[in-house]
């Protein structure tokens, strides 16, 4: 039994991690960020998980370098630097990675450059796809959003691409430059956020805001604090979808991590890091991670060296179990589920506003006009067509309250079901007592009908003819409330089957 009191969610074997160490530093130009898995198993990450975490460790124990999978000539392809390298390596990986996925167990990825996240996010998506029917998300916290397309990237280095190859975004036929990729491996773009942003490129900015995309930036994190950023990435996720956490170490300010290929000034602090991955352990649904650009070498002295390697392990060690000592699962979970959003079909549900409005009108207009002429004839008034109005009236002013709802994008299935409950048993109810006047043995609307209008049908310039057209208008009228009262009744009903179908859909 490992140390975490966490419920894993989606992990069938969550006592043991697979574990990937990809010496890899060709998606960008600095020598030595192959070294960083190295590095940091000497400085005891993976002991620390076995024996101090109690874990069970799989996969190899050596550093992949993949030298083998290298073609002999690598020339730039659509701008991009080692091209058919990269997709090489990221290719193996997706299946080692995938295989420990398939298995239901967590898989924690060393790198290497952040290009090998191509790799392991294809690997996870499928897996999880197979395994579970469902789609992952993926916390990028970074530096940089990473998602050039070959096209806008200045620097032609694949690190700076992977998650525009993950999300489609970036699409290559060739199988040797990621046109491996298939459908089963990409991610759903609305199912990415990213943490910790402070370095965009301009074509970036263009991709994320075209597509929506959820960042959280430096600016949000001084902004709201780590807390609530946290928070808030997890909420856009929803609580039920397995989590891949793609963890650049250059998301920290370098003052805690100074051994990483491209710095930038103004990071995350060591602890709000952890923070970040002691959250996403806490809420159970951890599949993956990947801890890159760890790069020794380019440290200026041994304690920088070792400083960045100790974040690293300090970081991973919190994803595997995080500190809280009172081992409460995660807090947020409560605010997650009201934020759950529901997908209506939009145009049924048009459709059905549109025609229970004619229906409630109609019934007003008609049984308004029905008491006018019960008046003028000094006759009582009887209660149903006061009550089917009232009931109609509602039925208008239900809608009223759902197009408010709509506009606030807050139209809960539970409140669509017991309003349309209460109005199908009222629509019920007058649909009986007018069926019970058109034919019942006290009222019988339609055998008058029949009797002073079908079967006495009259012609002429007369005032017996303008009272038969004024009946026969009458009898009419009744025909059509009855129909648009099984209209409506049957609407009703749809309207909640509707609803339940919005309630369990959780695509
Ligand atoms: N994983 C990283 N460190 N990426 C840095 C990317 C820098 C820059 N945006 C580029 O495309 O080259």
């Amino acid at each position: 039994m490992n140390t975490s009191m966490v419920k894993s969610r989606f992990l069938s074997n969550p006592e043991d991690i697979g574990v990937v160490a990809v010496g890899f530093s060709g998606g960008q130009g600095k020598a030595g960020v192959d070294a960083g898995p190295s590095a940091l198993i000497e400085a005891g990450l993976l002991s620390q998980l076995q024996n101090e975490l109690n874990y069970k460790l799989h996969g190899d124990d050596k550093v992949n370098a993949y030298n083998e999978l290298a073609p002999k000539e690598d020339p730039p392809y659509r701008n991009m630097k080692n091209p058919g390298t990269a997709s090489a390596v990221t290719q193996r990986l997706s299946e080692q990675v995938y295989s420990h996925a398939k298995e239901g167990r967590m898989v924690l990825t060393l790198g290497g450059d952040h290009s090998i996240a191509i790799g392991t996010v294809a690997g996870t998506a499928k897996a999880i796809r197979e395994r579970l029917g469902r789609e992952i998300a993926v916390i990028w916290v970074d530096a940089h959003a990473d998602i050039n397309t070959p096209e806008t990237s200045d620097s032609g280095n694949i690190h700076g691409m992977p998650v525009a190859f993950a999300t489609g975004l970036a699409k290559e036929e060739k199988p040797e430059y990621f046109g491996w990729l298939k459908p089963e491996n990409l991610l759903n773009v609305n199912k990415l956020v990213y943490i910790g942003l402070r370095d965009v490129d301009a074509g970036e900015k263009r991709i994320l805001r075209e597509n929506g995309i959820k960042a959280f930036s430096m600016f949000d994190v001084d902004r709201y604090g780590i807390g609530r950023v946290v928070e808030m990435a997890l909420a856009h996720i929803g609580n039920d979808t397995p989590i891949h956490l793609s963890f650049d170490v250059d998301a920290l300010d370098p003052m805690w991590a100074p051994g990483t290929g491209t710095p930038v000034r103004g990071g995350l602090t060591l602890r709000e890091g952890d923070f970040i991955c002691e959250s996403v352990h806490l809420t159970g649904n951890l599949v993956a991670v990947d801890l890159v650009e760890v790069n020794p070498s380019l440290a200026v002295d041994e304690q920088a060296e070792a400083e960045t390697i100790r974040a690293g392990c300090s970081l991973i060690d919190l994803e595997m179990a995080a500190s809280t000592v009172t081992g409460d699962s995660y807090p947020y979970e409560r605010r997650i589920v009201r934020i759950h959003r529901y997908h209506w079909p939009a145009i049924q549900l048009n459709v059905w506003m549109l025609i229970m409005l004619a229906a409630s009108f109609l019934i007003i207009g008609v049984f308004g006009s029905f008491i006018g002429i019960q008046q003028q004839l000094n006759l009582n008034v009887p209660w149903y067509f006061a009550y089917y109005i009232t009931v109609s009236g509602l039925t208008v002013g239900f809608i009223i309250l759902l197009l408010w709802l709509i506009a606030q994008r807050r139209l809960l299935p539970a409140i669509v079901i017991i309003g349309a409950f209460v109005l199908f048993v009222l629509w019920l109810v007058g649909l009986i007592v007018i069926s019970i006047e058109l034919w019942g043995p006290a009222g019988s609307v339609s055998v008058n009908c029949n009797n002073l209008v079908w079967n006495n049908v009259r012609h002429g310039n007369n005032e017996a003819t303008l009272a038969w057209l004024q009946q026969r208008s009458i009898c009419q009228q009744w025909q059509s409330v009855f129909a648009f009262g099984v209209i409506g009744t049957i609407f009703l009903l749809w309207i909640i089957v509707m609803a339940v179908q919005v309630f369990y859909d959780d695509t």
